[in-house]
């Protein structure tokens, strides 16, 4: 980072404890909002064996089990008993009660979630199809229904979504049910006859679509960060804030934003800057911010405060700000939740708003071209440090792969530590690729863990396949990422900016343009 007197260091690392990017556990949302899914789904199948007099007590059980075992809560228990309670019963309308309870249990889920667990059933359905079909024909008739039941569940589902009040929402349920049709061709009756195109890659085409169309304009890459604080950090400061003189906001807002900002700001006073310092240096040595917001350095800062009745409406926030270009807004949360009413950091999407409102030291990160706006305080105050990052790398897209990468490093490094030598890189040093990208990008990126090895990425890590840390004070080290793995994230991040383009230009426009809404957008400079 680029010297603030803080003595920042260049130590920046992989994100500990973070799950996106990885493929392993799914988040538990997401995990309880697929088992509704693949458990309405096996009840269809069970349904379908029954139907056609067969004992459906197998598929019965194995629904039961995934509402024990996959689901959340209280739901768990109760589900598990209604579907126990299936296989006594001899007639179909407990079957029906079910689909309704867990439609409604669907509905409780964000419209991301639910849009990614279409997606992750369509997956399931695509397996269990793999396994029941050979040779073009039926050879598995559980495995059969039990792709079938999915897939009807997920139809299901994506009719819920394309009838929603909510129009953003609804017209994404309506594509995602155009994309599930195409994938019928993969069936026929409940034994399999008739089916035209005998071929699981039609529900996996079906899959990935959903997916992208789950990503089109919808995700302002947003990062909770717990912890960057520790309580007795977070009291010190409260303690030097509760000193400072505040003035009104609309101070250094600029002439859209002074229309819907609405708080109190501390005066520049050097006990202020004490306070940046603080903060700089907690956000500098923290793993996850310095691998999400890759900082160069600080653009500004402002510590600011809410009443009952003050707010700040949606805007955007200014791109440049005292001369330099701001990627990355935070928001580090001072006051107890349980001290205010609203004031919720509210980010805006096409399909959905999701409301930040979180424990004093824990801190929000998003893009700053990210529409949001600080709902009313009802009650007490909320005191917050805001600011804005300067990143090495510019783009957002790239930005989030190199932090995927740094997540699968972290999680691929730990595995071979014990295969490679140890070396001592607990002073920054020189770095280069070795494949002509330039340093300035990458030393921001050097890593340093204890145990494991020291590597690096650069913002241009496309253009070659591995990449070196050459100093002279240790040997080279090749960056413990398999090609196979880099490939894939440089996928993902295609694919991401090609939803993001396709969304700006052609059919999802109308999407992108439900995300502003009308006369309440204004452009800050804080
Ligand atoms: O206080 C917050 O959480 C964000 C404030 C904000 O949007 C801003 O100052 O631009
Ligand atoms: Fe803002």
């Amino acid at each position: 980072m680029e010297a603030e007197g803080e003595g920042e260091g260049e130590a920046a690392a992989a994100g500990e404890g973070e799950s996106e990017g990885g493929s392993s556990a799914l988040e538990p949302a997401l995990a309880h909002a697929r088992s509704l899914l693949v458990i309405d789904g096996l009840l269809r199948a069970a349904e379908a064996q029954r139907g056609s007099g067969e004992d459906a007590a197998e598929l019965i059980e194995e629904a039961a089990e995934l509402a024990e075992h996959g689901l959340e809560g209280a739901l768990a228990g109760e589900l598990y008993e209604r579907i126990e309670e299936l296989e006594a019963a001899a007639d179909d309308q407990g079957f029906a009660e079910l689909h309704e309870r867990l439609a409604a249990a669907r509905a409780e889920a964000t419209a991301a979630d639910r849009l990614e667990a279409i997606s992750l059933g369509l997956r399931a359905a695509g397996e269990h199809y793999a396994e029941a079909v050979t040779d073009g024909a039926v050879s598995d008739r559980t495995e059969y229904l039990e792709a079938f039941g999915i897939y009807e569940a997920v139809k299901a589902e994506a009719d819920a979504l394309a009838a929603s009040d909510e129009a953003a929402v609804a017209e994404v349920g309506a594509e995602v049910r155009a994309q599930i049709e195409e994938a019928g061709a993969a069936f026929g009756g409940s034994a399999g006859e008739d089916i035209t195109t005998p071929e699981a890659s039609l529900l996996h085409a079906a899959a990935a679509r959903v997916e992208l169309s789950a990503l089109s304009c919808a995700d302002p890459m947003v990062h909770v960060i717990g912890g960057v604080l520790d309580s007795h950090e977070v009291a010190a400061l409260r303690e030097a804030i509760e000193a400072l003189e505040f003035e009104d906001g609309r101070r250094t807002a600029g002439r859209y934003a002074k229309g819907v900002k609405s708080n109190e700001q501390a005066a520049d006073t050097p006990a202020r800057e004490a306070i940046f310092a603080k903060v700089r240096k907690a956000l500098s040595a923290n793993e996850v911010f310095t691998s999400v917001a890759r900082p160069r350095k600080f653009a500004r800062m402002l510590v600011s405060r809410y009443g009952p009745g003050m707010a700040y409406g949606t805007h955007v926030d200014d791109p440049i700000m005292k001369g330099s270009r701001t990627d990355m807004s935070f928001t580090l949360f001072l006051s107890e939740t349980d001290s205010y009413e609203g004031g919720g950091l509210v980010m805006e999407d096409a399909i959905e708003e999701r409301v930040i409102r979180l424990e004093p030291g824990d801190l929000v990160l998003y893009p700053t071209s990210a529409l949001h706006r600080v709902e009313p305080v009802e009650q007490g105050t909320r005191v917050a440090v805001v600011g804005w990052v300067t990143s090495w790398v510019r783009s957002a897209e790239r930005r989030e792969v190199l932090h995927d990468l740094d997540v699968a490093a972290r999680a691929s490094s730990t595995a071979r530590a014990s295969r490679r030598p140890s070396i001592d890189c607990s002073r920054p040093r020189a770095t280069s690729t070795g494949c002509g990208l330039p340093t300035e990008g990458i030393s921001a990126a050097v890593r340093c863990g204890a145990a494991a090895p020291c590597f690096a990425f650069g913002d241009g890590y496309g253009s070659c396949r591995s990449q070196t840390i050459a100093s002279s004070a240790a040997p080279s080290i090749q960056i413990p990422i398999t090609a196979a793995a880099a490939m894939a994230l440089r996928g993902r991040a295609r694919d991401r900016a090609a939803s993001r383009n396709s969304c700006m230009s052609g059919a999802g426009i109308s999407r992108c343009a439900s995300m502003i809404p009308s006369g309440t957008i204004s452009r800050s400079s804080n």
